[in-house]
């Protein structure tokens, strides 16, 4: 087998997926990025949710959030809800792996926060069920999914918003919601606190 070949695949795939999402996408993100500078303008914070790599994704945004993303700035609140070991192994034992995001949005949530859904098929059942959780709280979705939004993209309302992938591949779906996390960050940081390069 040409390994090389293989991985020039990778890349060309993940760049092509990039290009494409490329056409698509920047409404969505700027209009997603507003809702997080809303909420955290009057005193929200951002909880966040995935599973596998959606959880690392969910704690790389969390991170750029509450320490910094490409410059100085004041911490921003926000918290993944993947990372409590005790509190995930809790709740799946006590009653189900479906429970471990919802449980947590439930004490956590308040009413102007926002749920950052992040789901490559959009159909995890522990996320779809944050985002019913989230929604009891009053609280708006930021959804991050791919394929076609899954079962997620129909709970989403008007407040909500989707930024879908169009891509069918997990890992790919996965590249781009990186780099739409990033975007959010930086657009974030340029609405709060001014223009930078
Ligand atoms: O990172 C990967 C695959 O690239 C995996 O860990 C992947 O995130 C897991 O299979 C997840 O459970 C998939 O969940 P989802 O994206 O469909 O919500
Ligand atoms: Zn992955």
């Amino acid at each position: 087998m040409d390994f090389q070949q293989r991985i020039l695949g990778h890349f060309n795939a993940s760049i092509d997926t990039k290009t494409y999402a490329s056409e698509v996408l920047p409404p969505f993100i700027e209009v997603a990025s507003q809702m997080m500078v809303q909420c955290l303008v009057n005193e929200g914070k951002v909880l966040a949710c995935g599973n596998g790599g959606s959880a690392g994704d969910s704690q790389h945004f969390s991170s750029e959030l509450l320490n910094r993303f490409e410059r100085e700035r004041p911490s921003l609140p926000a918290l993944a809800l993947t990372t409590d070991t005790s509190t995930l192994t809790s709740i799946a034992n006590d009653y189900s792996y479906n429970d471990v995001f919802s449980k947590q949005v439930r004490a956590l949530g308040q009413p102007g926060d926002i749920l950052l859904a992040i789901s490559t098929s959009g159909n995890s059942a522990n996320v779809i069920q944050a985002i019913q959780a989230a929604h009891d709280r009053d609280m708006t979705v930021v959804a991050l999914t791919g394929r076609d939004g899954g079962d997620m993209a129909s709970l989403l309302g008007q407040d909500d918003c989707e930024i879908r992938v169009p891509a069918t591949s997990t890992a790919r779906i996965q590249e781009v919601h990186l780099l739409v996390i990033h975007c959010l960050c930086d657009l974030i940081d340029e609405q709060l606190f001014g223009t930078s390069e």
